[in-house]
C-alpha cells in the first residue's frame, strides 16, 4: 500500500497492486445531495469492472452509519446502467453516524479492501479517520475519497461536480423571479440559493443571468440602513428601473439575523451549524422598511422560495457527467495502483491524488479577484 502521496498526478498504471479477483470494493455516499452522485457511483462500478475485471463491488446503504446498521447492495454494471439519469444517490446518504471503530470493524469483517467515499469536507474528514484506523490495524485497504460539494468550495482541486448543474438550474429560479418582478409595480424578486459559507453558486448564477441587481454572499458583509446600505440601493434601483431581483446565498447576512432574531444555535447530525432563513428574513425587512417610510408605496416582494432542494435533486448535466466519469476513473486507477488515504481531483488541469491531510486542511471562499472582478 502506498500512503506517501504528495500530489501524485494520475496515470493509468501498467502494474496494479490488487489482483482483480482479490478486490472487494465498497462505495458510500455521505452528506447533502448533489447532481452527479449517481454518475460517480456508476463510473466507479463500470471502471472497476471493465478496466480491471473486478466483480465484487458493494454499495453501503445510507452513508457512514450503513456500514454497521444496514445491509449492503450488490453493484454490477447492469444494476447501475441507468442511474446517472436520476438525481440523488441510489445508495442513500446521511449526516452523523460516523463511528470509526464500527465502520472499520465492518470493513474488516466483510473483507473489503477498497473503500470509495463520496462526499464533502465532513465526509473527507471521516474518510481520513477511517484511513488512520485502517493503518493502525495494519489492514491492506485502500481508502479513496471523491470530493463532492455543490458549493464548489473545496480548495486545491480545480472544481467540484454538481456546481455547473446547480448554476444552470439556478437560472430558472432567477428567471422566474425576474418575470414576476417586472410584471408588477416596484416588484422585487428574492431568490435564496445554496451557500452556507461560500457564495460561488449565487455569484456565478448572478453573472450568468444578467437579470440580478444585487447578489449577497457570506464572504461579503452588508448592512441594511443608512448610506451605502441595502435599503438605499433598493430605493435607487426601483426608482431607476421599477423592479429588481435580489439573489442571496443562505449563509449571507447571518450576523444581522442573529442580531434581530434569537439565535437558536442548533446543529445538524454532523455538527454543522443550522442557519436561519435569510430569504424570509430579508423579504420581511424590505417590506417593513418600505412601509415605514411611505405607507402609500406600492411594493410587492416575491420570494421564489428556496429552490435549493429542487436544484440539488436533479441529475448532473453533460459537463458534470463527463467530469464525474473522469473523477471516478481516477479514483479507481489510484486504488488499483495501491494508493490510499487520498482525495482525487484535477489540480491545474491534471488529475491528481491529494493526501487527506492536505485536502481537508484548507477552506476556500470567494474573493472578487477569484472571478476576475478586481
Ligand atoms: N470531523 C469529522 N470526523 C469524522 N466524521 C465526520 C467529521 N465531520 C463529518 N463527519 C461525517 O461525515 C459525514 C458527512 O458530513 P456532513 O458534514 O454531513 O456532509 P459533507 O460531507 O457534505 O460536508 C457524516 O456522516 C458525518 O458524521
Ligand atoms: O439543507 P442541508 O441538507 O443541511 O444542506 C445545506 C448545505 O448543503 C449545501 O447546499 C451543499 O453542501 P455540500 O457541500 O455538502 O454539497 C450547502 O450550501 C448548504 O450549506
Amino acid at each position: 500500500m502506498n500512503s506517501n502521496l504528495c500530489f501524485v498526478c494520475k496515470t493509468i498504471y501498467s502494474q496494479v497492486y490488487f489482483k482483480s479477483d482479490e478486490v472487494h470494493a465498497c462505495i458510500v455516499t455521505c452528506g447533502g445531495l448533489c447532481p452527479g452522485l449517481n454518475t460517480v457511483i456508476r463510473e466507479i462500478v463500470c471502471g472497476l469492472h471493465y478496466m480491471y475485471g473486478v466483480s465484487k463491488i458493494i454499495g453501503i446503504d445510507g452513508g457512514y452509519m450503513g456500514f454497521y446498521s444496514k445491509n449492503t447492495v450488490t453493484l454490477t454494471p447492469k444494476v447501475v446502467n441507468d442511474i446517472h439519469k436520476r438525481g440523488g444517490t441510489v445508495l442513500g446518504t446521511s449526516r452523523g453516524g460516523h463511528d470509526t471503530s464500527k465502520i472499520v470493524d465492518s470493513i474488516q469483517d466483510r473483507g473489503i479492501n477498497q473503500v470509495y467515499v463520496i462526499g464533502g469536507d465532513g465526509t473527507q474528514k471521516g474518510a481520513a479517520v477511517i484511513y488512520e484506523e485502517v493503518r493502525r490495524r495494519g489492514l491492506k485497504v485502500s481508502v479513496a475519497g471523491i470530493p463532492k460539494t455543490i458549493d464548489n468550495d473545496i480548495p486545491v482541486i480545480d472544481r467540484s461536480f454538481g456546481f455547473d448543474t446547480a448554476v444552470e438550474e439556478a437560472q430558472r429560479a432567477i428567471n422566474a423571479a425576474h418575470v414576476e418582478a417586472e410584471s408588477t409595480e416596484n416588484g422585487i424578486g428574492v431568490v435564496k440559493l445554496m451557500g452556507r459559507y461560500s457564495g460561488f453558486i449565487a455569484m456565478y448564477a448572478t453573472l450568468a443571468s444578467r437579470d440580478v441587481d444585487c447578489c449577497l454572499i457570506p464572504e461579503s458583509p452588508f448592512f441594511l440602513e443608512g448610506k451605502g446600505g441595502l435599503f438605499q440601493f433598493i430605493r435607487k434601483r426601483l426608482k431607476e428601473n421599477g423592479h429588481m431581483v435580489i439573489v442571496i446565498a443562505e449563509g449571507a447576512g447571518q450576523d444581522l439575523l442573529t442580531e434581530s432574531m434569537q439565535s437558536m444555535g442548533q446543529q445538524d447530525a454532523s455538527g454543522n451549524k443550522q442557519l436561519q432563513d435569510v430569504g424570509f428574513w430579508i423579504s420581511h425587512r424590505i417590506k417593513v422598511h418600505t412601509f415605514a417610510i411611505r405607507a402609500d408605496f406600492g411594493l410587492t416582494v416575491m420570494i421564489v422560495a428556496d429552490p435549493t432542494y429542487m436544484i440539488r435533486a436533479i441529475p448532473g448535466n453533460a459537463s458534470d457527467n463527463v467530469y464525474c466519469t473522469l473523477l471516478a476513473q481516477s479514483a479507481v486507477h489510484g486504488a488499483m495502483a495501491g494508493y490510499t488515504g487520498f482525495t482525487c481531483g484535477p489540480v491545474n488541469g491534471r488529475h491528481s491524488y491529494i493526501p487527506f491531510n492536505v485536502s481537508i486542511a484548507l477552506s476556500l471562499s470567494l474573493s472578487p479577484s477569484r472571478i476576475g472582478m478586481k
